[in-house]
């Protein structure tokens, strides 16, 4: 029954942004592929992989997934954190994809079946106005999605997270060196209600509409935002503050019932542990990619079932096919489902990554091929060299460094 691991190699694309993906082998032939994308600082992950995972890899039985991760994990000794659990991820998911191959199952077979017909996504509307990001919202509603967040620009400021030029393809890792935002909390927040009122009046009540923060709010900022959304009923507030500081959500829930998400940025379950026990949030949005693949987030979607707690995974573009297709694997069969975040890849990199899952109705379905149902063409890779990116950084108008 061992399919031992021959070959485990590294392949970093660009087909228009960066990628980096794992392909392990065994001696019977068969690969699993694992995303180890870290946006902006993607040759960390490639490196620890290559140098520090990759020799351990050989030999090991593919099978032996709970003791690989356990391996990798403790025999780390510096345990956790974005590099190492991203790195962790992608050899998970990888082992998945194999083990699904080899027992000739859809990988969503092997996680327990189906828990529903398909996972219900959320797409992205951004425009520079209230007006144009209303109209686009108007645009996703009539593409079939039943959820779509809205990201506007802020009266008096440049630029802002969630904004871009393609209105279809928002990827915000956009030049060679840092592009600098500029904040200001008190025009945000004056603007966020303003454009819910107007969302709320041209769509009705009939599409769920979330926000994204992107953690730039103090926690009494984040009540004083959820009590003014509340007349719209957001779906969710996201990343509505930093989350190192987890008992700060106390003050955020003190202050408003509106849902919140937060954990796109979460390496483990560490990281949130807190904030489900105590029922600080209501969606956790950690990802197969970030927090250490399918084992791990299965145990973090377990403990947060135990509270009321929903799976609202992150999937933003410099999340690969790869990761796509196991986030909808896991969305299909876990229990506490909530929602999965899609933001469509372009057609360069869909040539990269050929896959199976497709959208409709609001839903997207990883399909019945055996494994995940995504492939990396390797020839097609090779052909988008890596070239480096940064994310944005994000000052005050008064020069103060500030998230972004
Ligand atoms: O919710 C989201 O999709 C965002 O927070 C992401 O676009 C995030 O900015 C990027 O994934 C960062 O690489
Ligand atoms: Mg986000």
């Amino acid at each position: 029954m061992a399919s031992p691991i021959v070959d485990a190699k590294v392949v970093i694309t660009s087909p228009g942004r960066n990628f980096v993906t794992l392909k392990i082998t065994t001696a019977e032939g068969v690969y699993g592929l694992g995303d180890a994308t870290l946006n902006g600082r993607e040759l960390a992950v490639a490196a620890y992989l290559t140098e520090h995972v990759c020799p351990l890899l050989i030999g090991k039985d593919a099978h032996r997934i709970e003791d690989m991760w356990q391996y990798l994990y403790r025999g780390a000794y510096w345990r956790g954190g974005p590099v190492g659990m991203t790195a962790i991820a992608a050899v998970d998911v990888a082992l998945w994809d194999i083990k699904a191959k080899i027992a000739g199952l859809p990988l969503y077979q092997l996680l327990g079946g189906a828990c529903r017909d398909g996972v219900t996504v959320y797409g992205h509307a951004n425009g520079a106005t209230i007006e144009e990001t209303v109209q686009e919202a108007i645009r996703y509603r009539d593409l079939g999605y039943r959820a779509i967040r809205l990201q506007s620009g802020v009266p008096g400021l440049k630029s802002t997270y969630g904004v871009s030029r393609d209105k279809m393809f928002y990827e915000p890792a956009d030049a060679a060196l840092p592009t600098e935002n500029e904040w200001s909390t008190p025009r945000y927040l004056r603007m966020v209600p303003q454009l819910f009122k107007a969302a709320r009046a041209e769509l009705g009540w009939d599409v769920e509409l979330l926000h994204d923060v992107h953690h730039r709010l103090t926690p009494i900022e984040a009540g004083r935002l959820g009590k003014d959304l509340e007349p719209y009923r957001p779906f969710w507030l996201e990343d509505a503050v930093t989350a190192e500081h987890q008992a700060g959500f106390r003050t955020i829930r003190d202050h408003t019932t509106t849902p919140l998400a937060v954990g796109e940025i979460f390496s483990s379950i560490w990281d949130c542990k807190t904030l489900i026990e105590e029922g600080l949030i209501d969606f956790i949005r950690a990802t197969v990619v970030h927090a250490g693949g399918l084992t791990h987030l299965r145990r973090i979607a377990a403990l947060a079932d135990l509270y009321h707690v929903k799976t609202g995974c992150h999937g933003a573009t410099d999340l690969s096919p790869v990761s796509m297709a196991a986030a909808l694997h896991f969305g299909l069969s876990t229990s506490n489902f909530g929602i999965q975040e899609y933001m469509r890849h372009t057609p360069e990199t869909d040539a990269v990554f050929p896959h199976n899952y497709g959208f409709e109705d609001g839903m997207l379905h990883p399909g019945d091929a055996p494994g995940l149902g995504v492939d990396l063409d390797e020839g097609l890779a090779a052909r988008h060299p890596y070239s480096r990116a940064y994310l944005p950084v994000n000052r005050l108008q008064d020069g103060t460094m500030f998230n972004w």
